[in-house]
C-alpha cells in the first residue's frame, strides 16, 4: 500500500447526541488529489475539522502526514494547510498584508516570508494586484489568495472544504486547474470536500458520505465502471409494480430506488423499445447513460445526491 498522508479508522464523531461521523475508515495515499463527495449535512466539514485538530474523534484513529492529531496537534498544523468555506482573510486589508499577517501565525517573517509572498504571488499570477485591498479582487481571485495563505508554510497536505462555493463555472474551473497543477509541482495530497459530482470526479479517488457514513470509496471512474457500461433509469407514478413487471416478463433483475427503477441490464439500448411497447404510457422516461458517481451513490443510498434538484427536475 502506498505511503498514506492520512489514516482513518473506526473513526465515530458525535456532537452532544447526533452522531456526524459513525465508523469511517479510509486510507488516503501520499500525492493523491482525494475527494470527499457527500450532500448536505453528511459529515464532510466535520471530518475536515477533525484533520484539521479542530475537533477531537468519540472514538477511533486518525493519522495525519504520520502524527495523532489528539496526541500531536502542533505537528499536524505545521505540516498542512486549510482552505475552508469562509475565506480566512480580511477584505480590508491589502493582498500582502494578509498574506503577511498569516505568515506571522506560521512563524514566517522577514525576508524569508517576502520571497515566499513573491513567490507565490508570481505563480498565481497576482504581482500586480499585492497593495490592493482585497475586497477589490474577484472572487476567483480571492479564493486564489485564500490558496496562497493556506501554501505559506510550505504543507504537505491541503484541506480544501468546498472552496468553489459562491464562484461561477469559469472561476471553478480556473481554481481547479491552480490545484491540479499545485499537486504536480508540489507534490501536495489534496483533500477537497464537495457536493459538486463534477469536482468529484476530476479527484483521484473518492469517498462517498452520506449521513455520516462512509457509502463508497475508490477512483471515481472504477466506482462507475462497476455498475457496468451502461445504467437504464426509469421514471414512472408506479415504480414497486413496474419493476416487478419488468422481473417477471423480462426476467431481469429490476430496483426500486427513490421514485425510480434501476434495471439491470447487459444491453439497455435494445431493452429499450422492448419496455416501451410493454410499458407504453406507464413510463415517464427512461433514459440510459454511463455510470456516474450520482448512480453509485443512488444505488448504495437509495437516494439522490441532491435530492431537492430532482424533485423539481421530476416535479
Ligand atoms: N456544531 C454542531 N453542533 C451540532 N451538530 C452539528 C454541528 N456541526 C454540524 N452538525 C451536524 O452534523 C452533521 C454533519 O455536518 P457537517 O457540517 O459535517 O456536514 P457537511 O457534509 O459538511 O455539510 P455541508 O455540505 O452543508 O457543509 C449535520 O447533521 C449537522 O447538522
Amino acid at each position: 500500500m502506498p505511503e498514506a498522508a492520512v489514516t482513518i479508522e473506526d473513526l465515530t464523531f458525535r456532537y452532544g447526541s447526533h452522531t456526524a461521523l459513525r465508523s469511517i475508515s479510509l486510507h488516503i495515499p501520499a500525492g493523491c488529489c482525494f475527494g470527499l463527495l457527500g450532500p448536505n449535512g453528511s459529515g464532510k466539514t466535520t471530518l475536515m475539522r477533525l484533520l484539521a485538530t479542530l475537533l477531537s474523534p468519540t472514538s477511533g484513529r486518525l493519522q495525519v502526514c504520520g502524527y495523532d492529531p489528539v496526541q500531536a496537534p502542533d505537528a499536524v498544523r505545521r505540516c498542512l494547510g486549510v482552505v475552508f468555506q469562509q475565506p480566512a482573510l480580511d477584505g480590508d486589508l491589502t493582498v500582502e498584508e494578509n498574506l503577511r499577517l498569516h505568515g506571522a501565525f506560521y512563524g514566517l517573517r522577514g525576508p524569508a516570508l517576502t520571497r515566499r509572498i513573491d513567490e507565490l504571488l508570481e505563480r498565481f499570477g497576482l504581482q500586480k494586484r499585492r497593495r490592493e485591498l482585497l475586497r477589490r479582487l474577484s472572487g476567483g481571485q480571492q479564493r486564489r489568495v485564500d490558496l496562497m495563505r493556506g501554501l505559506l508554510h510550505r504543507p504537505q497536505l491541503l484541506l480544501l472544504d468546498e472552496p468553489t462555493t459562491g464562484l461561477d463555472p469559469l472561476a471553478r474551473h480556473t481554481f481547479w486547474q491552480t490545484l491540479r497543477q499545485l499537486r504536480q509541482t508540489d507534490h501536495l495530497t489534496l483533500i477537497v470536500a464537495t457536493h459538486l459530482l463534477e469536482e468529484a470526479e476530476l479527484c483521484d479517488q473518492v469517498a462517498l458520505l452520506d449521513e455520516g457514513r462512509l457509502v463508497a470509496t475508490g477512483a471515481p471512474d472504477l466506482l462507475a465502471r462497476e455498475l457496468g457500461e451502461e445504467v437504464l433509469w426509469l421514471e414512472t407514478s408506479e415504480p414497486e409494480t413496474i419493476a416487478a413487471f419488468i422481473q417477471t416478463h423480462f426476467g431481469l433483475e429490476a430496483r426500486v430506488i427513490g421514485a425510480s427503477v434501476r434495471v439491470a441490464a447487459s444491453d439497455a439500448h435494445a431493452l429499450l423499445p422492448r419496455l416501451y411497447e410493454a410499458l407504453g404510457s406507464r413510463l415517464r422516461s427512461a433514459t440510459v447513460r454511463r455510470p456516474t458517481l450520482e448512480d453509485v451513490f443512488l444505488i448504495h443510498t437509495g437516494h439522490h445526491l441532491h435530492p431537492a434538484a430532482h424533485a423539481t427536475l421530476s416535479s
